[in-house]
């Protein structure tokens, strides 16, 4: 059950303008900033918002001439949208009793996938007896109950706390490897698009700006969007062999050759700070001025601006030893090993 899809969507200020493809079984994960298009295009899909121009097809079927409740698709919206009044099991049996499975039937089924997601002992319960982690999960159930063609899961997690999200990720993983259609699902967590999807389509205003799997968007991301997402600098330049120089002249030594258009990129781990120029130095070196300090896990943020804008990780001692502040100026270096180059 493969999806093809071309959406394009025009509303005040704003266009969606995107190709999105799924294999039988993969999960696809729509990543971008707040308001990049995300949702809008899930909604697409469901048939929930009308395309402008563009198709839908599911196993060579078109989708987009068909009502939402004749395309099959199973949608787990952000907040779930339960049935207040029913039972998780009545809200579960709502798919087939929708597709004239009679009652009995349904009820048999539903208590299949609301065991299947561990909740044998909550079927009685109504939506508001349920946890987060439990209301999510009888959502699940509810899609998959339809036996939809194409599974569409908009922020699945977001309204989970910290601890019940990491435990209900894990499960959703396990129940998305058992789907065997296609799953898309809207995200702007990475942690959830990097554990639950086999591939990522980046999004930003509109459009894709980046595809591709986990490994591989973050070995080499595209944008700055994606390089914060994943935590490296990033720039664009021009190759000559090892030398890339930069829109204003500034020159980064990389490990490897190149040609033309490129990216380079490095960790702020690899970025070290000195209190004046180092010799016999790596052979990046600049003088850079301290703008923000902010915690990272067990290291410090350093943002740099000056020649190269960049992000530096250091470790407390050794900003208190250099005295960080921000306005303070210092030497930057990063080691020609630790750049990497690849085709713009
Ligand atoms: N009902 C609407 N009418 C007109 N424009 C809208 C409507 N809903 C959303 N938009 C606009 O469409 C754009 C994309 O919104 P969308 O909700 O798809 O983004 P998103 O990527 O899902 O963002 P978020 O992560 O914040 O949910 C935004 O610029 C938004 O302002």
């Amino acid at each position: 059950m493969s999806l093809e899809a071309r959406l394009v969507i025009k509303r005040d200020g704003f266009t969606l303008d995107i190709e999105l493809t799924a294999e039988p079984g993969e999960v696809v994960a729509l990543l971008g900033p707040n308001g990049a298009g995300k949702t809008t295009a899930l909604r697409a899909l469901a048939g929930l918002l009308p395309l402008g121009e563009g198709s839908i097809t599911l196993d060579g079927v078109r989708l987009d001439t068909l009502p939402p409740e004749q395309r099959r698709i199973g949608v787990v919206f952000q907040d779930y949208l339960l049935f207040p009044h029913l039972s998780a099991l009545d809200n579960v049996a709502f798919g087939p009793r929708c597709r004239r499975v009679p009652r009995a039937e349904a009820r048999q089924r539903a208590t299949e996938w609301l065991t299947r997601v561990g909740l044998a002992d909550h079927v009685r319960k109504k939506p508001r007896q349920l946890s987060g982690g439990q209301a999510q999960r009888v959502a699940l159930a509810r899609a998959l109950a339809f036996e939809p063609r194409m599974l569409l899961l908009d922020e699945p997690l977001a309204a989970l706390d910290a601890r019940t999200r990491l435990d209900t990720r894990a499960q959703l993983r396990g129940h998305l490897a058992a789907f065997p259609g296609a799953t898309v699902l809207v995200t702007h967590d990475p942690l959830d698009a990097l554990m639950l999807a086999d591939r990522l389509v980046i999004i930003e205003d509109g459009r894709v700006v980046q595809t591709g799997d986990a490994a591989t968007i973050t070995a080499e991301p595209r944008t700055d969007y994606v390089a914060r997402l994943v935590g490296l600098n990033l720039y664009r330049g021009r190759a000559e062999g090892s030398t890339v120089t930069l829109p204003d002249g500034f020159e980064l030594i990389t490990a490897t050759e190149q040609q033309g258009d490129v990216f380079v990129a490095f960790p702020p781990s690899a970025v070290a700070l000195y209190p004046s120029r180092p010799d016999g130095s790596p052979r990046n070196t600049w003088p850079a001025t301290v703008t923000t300090i902010s915690r990272h896990g067990d290291a410090l943020r350093i943002e740099l601006g000056g020649g190269l804008p960049a992000a530096a990780d250091v470790t407390p001692a050794a900003a208190v030893h250099l005295g960080l502040e921000p306005g303070r100026e210092v030497w930057a270096s990063v080691k020609a090993t630790e750049v990497r180059a690849y085709r713009a």
